[in-house]
């Protein structure tokens, strides 16, 4: 979440009222205040009773309590202490307890995530891209995960060719999973208040996930992102990218004891895939996975590869 504060410590409250809790913003500790929006994520989640549910950051348990009373089991990943402590404090004793698994520390760091069938969170912000990543390698996949994000980095998960805010996130978290904006949460709706906005999101990974090579596909978006608004050929026009490709092919053909053409052109080998393909004159900003998807087929068969 985009919970960028220039207050470090903020006193507040718990839900509860129990007792006043020090929030830290440098982890991301910025607590829905709202039960209305507590209650919509919770309605959009649709968890079944026999789902177990990731949640990253339960923080006073806010969310965490409404999830216990839907899922079978709420396994809930915390890094702060001072949290755990008011979560258990908060389940303690009623019939939720036994649903509640707490894993402490930093979930980014665990070794291995354990099996769940739906993520919800409201996440801190400074995990959003690392985790989104994690929870698309996950296996087997999960469901769905509905995430609470910074607006900006919800608008470029979510952002349609054209879109300003298209960009590389956009692509290769498309690539894999189905991205839905749930609902946009104004900053005033946490305690302490971040200077940005919110938005839910869902994200359901394609299950199957596509059969490509993921370095090769990030190589070649990285290279037609390097200017999003330049079309395909005037990006591969550049002489350091010929030269990267060039180095990619002799590598490749020297580990398959291919000859490599003594006539090779790779500036022209390079150009004529592009027409093939039909796109060399588009932008990345407007191309769609299967844009995407086409020219690295264009590009892998002609022997061009951007991962050694
Ligand atoms: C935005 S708050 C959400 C609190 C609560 N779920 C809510 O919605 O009110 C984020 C929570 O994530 C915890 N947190 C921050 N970084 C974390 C990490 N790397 N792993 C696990 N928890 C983390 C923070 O301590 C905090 O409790």
């Amino acid at each position: 979440m985009g919970k960028v504060s220039k207050v470090k410590q903020t006193k507040a409250g718990t839900s509860s009222g129990s007792q006043a809790l020090p929030f830290n913003t440098d982890k991301g500790q910025h607590i829905l205040k709202n039960p209305g929006i507590v209650n919509a994520i919770i309605q959009k989640s649709a968890i079944k009773s026999t789902d177990t549910v990731l949640e990253v950051g339960p923080g006073t348990g806010n969310l965490t309590v409404k999830l216990l009373e839907q899922a079978k089991k709420v396994i809930a990943c915390e890094i702060d202490p001072r949290m755990i402590a008011e979560l258990n404090k908060r389940v303690m004793g009623t019939h939720l307890h036994n649903k509640l698994e707490i894993r402490p520390g930093d979930v980014m760091k665990a070794d291995e995530w354990p099996y769940f069938d739906v993520s919800v969170a409201n996440l801190p912000y400074q995990i959003s891209s690392p985790f989104v990543f994690r929870l698309l390698l996950q296996r087997p996949l999960p469901r769905y995960a509905v995430l609470m994000f910074q607006k900006e980095f919800a608008d470029r998960l979510t952002a349609k060719p054209g879109d300003k805010e298209y960009s590389r996130l956009s692509v290769n978290v498309q690539l894999l999973a189905k991205v839905e904006h749930l609902m946009k949460v104004k900053r005033t709706e946490f305690r302490p208040p971040p200077q940005v906005d919110s938005a839910v999101v869902r994200i359901e990974p394609k299950n199957p996930p596509p059969n490509i090579c993921y370095p090769e596909w990030e190589g070649m978006l990285r290279l037609a992102f390097l200017r999003k608004n330049k079309t395909l050929s005037s990006i591969f026009h550049q002489k350091q990218i010929i030269e990267l490709l060039k180095q990619n092919y002799e590598a490749i053909a020297k580990a398959q004891n291919k000859k490599i053409p003594a006539d090779l052109d790779m500036k022209e080998h390079i150009e004529n895939t592009l027409n093939e393909s039909e796109l060399g004159g588009k932008r990345a900003r407007h191309m769609s996975i299967e844009d995407f998807l086409k020219l690295l087929l264009a590009f892998n068969k002609n022997g061009i590869h951007f991962h050694v």
